[in-house]
């Protein structure tokens, strides 16, 4: 039997050429006007935090104050100031649900009885401090926590590291310091543990009983260091021996801190799928930004080099702990102590989500919300699905290049193997299930869908079909490892419309694609080919500027008026501010000797204002994706060295300038906000190039995009005819069939309800029997809507919403499992309840 899974309204909606035979396994394309479909719904439900952590996302906050590590009293009062200045608040602003308990107490020994080994002071104290955090921050790591460890000073890290290893054995650590804090037992020239956590951890040195509890679980591949400047000549040495890579700020000077983090992050974490372990120290800063601190070092990051680092480490949806320690509230006076609280209290919520252009990842609106593109797997094989979705391939596609602050979706269908069910599988008609799949498990697919076929099919009997696997949230766990904010949107019903339309073959006929398509039917996919032939999947990644508007919305949400508690001591974001008014003496010579050097292209990930978008199809087929990754990072000045795996996809910018962009039409820039638009230099939507259709073929098509847009030129004329008061024109269906009076014209849906009862679509000749949901959802997931303009696109969406069939109440949040629930108490269904609240 053949399996018919060809979409019909794709093959209208011009998707034709995405089906050329070189890509015949994997289907993509993009319809962005998908993105008002479920697609959002599911899209702003479900947006993951990280690879590790557990929903919901905890940070269980560690307060350490300990000094034991080195010797200036006051070091142990930075966890306390730090949440007096209400960093739990703060986090809980970003989204974050923050476990906190009061400080760890940690019981003094005197020195009588703590005294040194070696050179080594209080090792004792250490030790104990040191095995208590670890035990902590591993309990919470093997909750799906993400432990936050407020020092104390950096000794504690031998703590905190244990307790992520033993949770994340193969985690890998960045270690942001001024110092490299790797002496062992007999190379300290201070005897201070805070200089030494690392020899421990990595088990370097002779060893010292009193720390046997520490494994030597590090491996010197999955540590790094960022802002080193003052190494002993010894632990300068340990480096070496060991192959310890370390980004001292030479580099960071050298390359810019976003080619430092990317390179540091490719050498531990290259597939960015590893857990990491942040250890901050404040030190790594330069002491103008960080002034109160046991160890200041001139010559530091600037505080958005710091921040940047925690932004992209979040970035990797792969953070699993993270430690702020050396902050000494005692040192410096009141600015000082504030300014370092402060810019403690700000890289912790940099490095838990805190963005400069949004609020946070939890808040998501439609201008947070990108279609990445559109999948179509025709594959029912849940090894293939999985094999595709770990594909480096499409990691490397989207992962580089998708901004944090985003909400990605990926619109996705399956095309399953429901061959056997061919005819059956018609969910606008209720009778179509009733006998071979009485109880579908076609639950992912029911779920826009569920109510008509569903509750009639599913009282008949038990029987299952049989699905290989259940796709949603298999697929949303893999697509999170892709990017964190990566979401999917299976998309099942215009397949399933489609799925009857057999006649479409035939029209097909000449055309390159109709061997794919035949091909597809034939079930040839799941047989063939292995899964390394999914490299055809090359998504085209095309940078497109917010426009102005946008910027100026999503800066203004991150006002600090937006989140109090974060002014109460620092304004988010406030170290976007830094660079203006900074003298901090670094960054003053890099200011003076930048405006001497080649200006420095932006990076892809520090682009904030740029979002990723797979373009039309043919721009897909034409661009293959080593073509894609061609662009600004080889512009880049002094590119640094190869780095293994980082596979960056650099938006390509297409510049505009400000006249051009006062220039577009208020609504189409509008448009951009929610769903981006392709770029206008990009190719048109119709045949590919790569394989031109037939001269008969082309004429009938131009035809056909002529005759639509007259109607819509038509239809737009007599609308505005009757805005402006003259006769009412006689209003038609796109057949020409005249509207009675008794007929609901939906207009700018351009749907028109037939004697409430059937629903015809103006833009195709559908009728549907269900609803004005099931026909708004129809004219959403056609490209019907690049017709509309973005205003009534709006009001689609809005029409959009989820309304109990029977009472016509709102379902909040527009859920069908909220509908479900819902109908339980539905005062149409069930009168008697509705009597008894009455009563009451
Ligand atoms: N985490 C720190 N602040 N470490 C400073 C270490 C300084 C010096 N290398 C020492 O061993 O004493």
């Amino acid at each position: 039997m053949r399996q018919t899974f060809i979409r019909s309204s794709w093959f209208k909606a011009g998707l034709r050429g995405s089906l050329s035979p070189s890509h015949r396994r994997i289907e993509h394309g993009f319809n962005r006007y998908q993105a008002t479909s479920i697609s959002l719904e599911n899209a702003l439900t479900e947006v993951p935090a990280s690879r590790f952590l557990s929903d919901p996302k905890t940070v269980a906050i560690v307060g350490c104050p300990f000094g034991g590590g080195q010797p200036k009293p006051g070091v142990d009062k930075g966890p306390i100031r730090l949440v007096n200045a209400k960093l739990p608040e703060q986090l809980k602003g970003l989204g974050w649900k923050v476990e906190f308990n009061g400080h760890h107490p940690f019981e003094e020994i005197d020195a009588q009885s703590d005294p040194p080994i070696g050179l080594l002071k209080n090792p004792r104290y250490v030790s104990r401090a040191c095995k208590a955090v670890s035990d902590v921050v591993g309990a919470h790591a093997k909750n799906g926590q993400l432990p936050l460890m407020l020092g104390g000073d950096h000794s504690l890290a031998m703590g905190s590291v244990s307790g992520t290893l033993k949770q994340y054995p193969d985690a890998c650590v960045i270690w942001v310091d001024a110092h490299a804090d790797i002496h062992t037992v007999d190379t300290t020239d201070t005897g201070n543990i805070h200089g030494m956590p690392l020899s421990f951890l990595l088990g370097l040195g002779p060893k010292v009983s009193e720390f046997s509890w520490v494994k030597p679980l590090l491996n010197p591949s999955r540590l790094v260091y960022i802002g080193l400047r003052s190494v002993d000549t010894s632990e300068k040495r340990i480096l070496k021996e060991n192959g310890i890579r370390a980004f001292s700020m030479h580099e960071v000077d050298k390359y810019g801190i976003g080619g430092v983090v990317d390179m540091a992050l490719d050498h531990v974490n290259p597939k960015r799928d590893l857990p990491i372990h942040l250890s901050f120290d404040v030190d790594a800063l330069d002491p103008w930004y960080a002034p109160s601190t046991g160890t200041p070092v001139a010559g530091g990051l600037s505080s958005r080099e710091g921040h940047y680092i925690c932004e992209a480490i979040y970035q990797t949806g792969c953070l699993v702990a993270l430690d702020i320690v050396e902050i000494n509230p005692s040192l410096g006076d009141v600015r000082s102590v504030e300014k370092t609280l402060a810019v403690g209290c700000s890289l912790t919520r940099a490095a838990l989500g805190e963005r400069l252009l949004f609020t946070d990842t939890n808040e998501k609106s439609a201008s947070t919300l990108t279609l990445v593109g559109y999948i179509e797997l025709q594959t029912s094989n849940h090894r293939r699905l999985t094999s595709f979705l770990n594909h480096p391939h499409l990691q490397r596609c989207l992962s580089p290049s998708l901004h944090p602050s985003t909400t990605y979706f990926l619109t996705m269908s399956f095309a399953h193997s429901l061959s056997v069910h061919d005819d059956l599988y018609d969910p606008w008609r209720e009778d179509s299930f009733t006998h071979l799949l009485p109880k579908p498990s076609y639950d992912w697919l029911d779920q826009e869908e569920p109510s008509p076929f569903a509750k009639a099919t599913a009282s008949k009997t038990n029987r299952t079909t049989s699905l290989p696997f259940e796709p949603s949230d298999h697929i949303a766990s893999l697509l999170r490892r892709v990017h964190p904010n990566l979401v999917h949107a299976i998309n099942p019903w215009c397949g399933l419309r489609g799925s009857r339309d057999t006649d479409e073959y035939s029209s097909l006929e000449g055309e390159p694609w109709a061997e794919t398509a035949r091909g597809w039917d034939e079930g040839s996919l799941l047989e063939q080919g292995p899964a390394d032939d999914f490299t055809t999947f090359g998504l085209d990644f095309t940078s497109v500027e917010h426009d102005e508007q946008t910027s100026v919305d999503t800066l203004g949400s991150a006002s600090p008026e937006v989140n109090p508690p974060q002014a109460a001591l620092a304004a988010p974001a406030d170290h976007a501010r830094d660079g203006s008014s900074c003298s901090c003496p670094r960054q003053q010579l890099s200011q003076v000797e930048s405006t001497k050097q080649t200006p420095q292209s932006a990076t892809p990930s520090s682009a904030t204002s740029v979002a990723v978008n797979c373009s039309s199809v043919e721009a897909l087929l034409a661009a293959p994706l080593d073509n894609a990754r061609e662009g600004p990072s080889s512009s880049r000045p002094q590119s640094p060295p190869r780095v293994e795996n980082a596979q960056l996809i650099p938006p390509r910018r297409t510049p505009r300038s400000p006249s051009q962009r006062t220039a577009e039409p208020s609504a189409q820039r509008s448009a951009t906000r929610s769903v981006l638009v392709a770029p206008a230099d990009r190719a048109p939507v119709g045949p590919s190039s790569s394989s031109p259709p037939s001269q008969g073929k082309k004429r009938k098509q131009t035809e056909e995009i002529v005759e639509v847009e007259k109607r819509e030129t038509k239809k737009r004329r007599t609308q505005n005819e009757g805005v402006q008061g003259e006769e009412e024109p006689k209003r038609t269906t796109n057949q020409g069939n005249q509207i009675a009076e008794d007929e609901v014209d939906l207009g700018v849906h351009g749907i028109i309800n037939r004697g409430g009862k059937k629903l015809e679509c103006t833009y195709c000749d559908k009728f549907f029997a269900n609803g004005a949901h099931a026909i708004v959802r129809h004219v959403q997931s056609n490209r019907h809507l690049e017709k509309l303009p973005h205003e009534i696109r709006e009001e689609l969406s809005k029409a959009a919403k989820l309304h109990c069939e029977h009472c016509n109440k709102e379902i909040s949040g527009g859920r069908r499992d909220s509908l479900r629930r819902h109908y339980d108490s539905c005062t149409v269904l069930h009168p008697e309840k509705c009597g008894k609240r009455l009563r009451r």
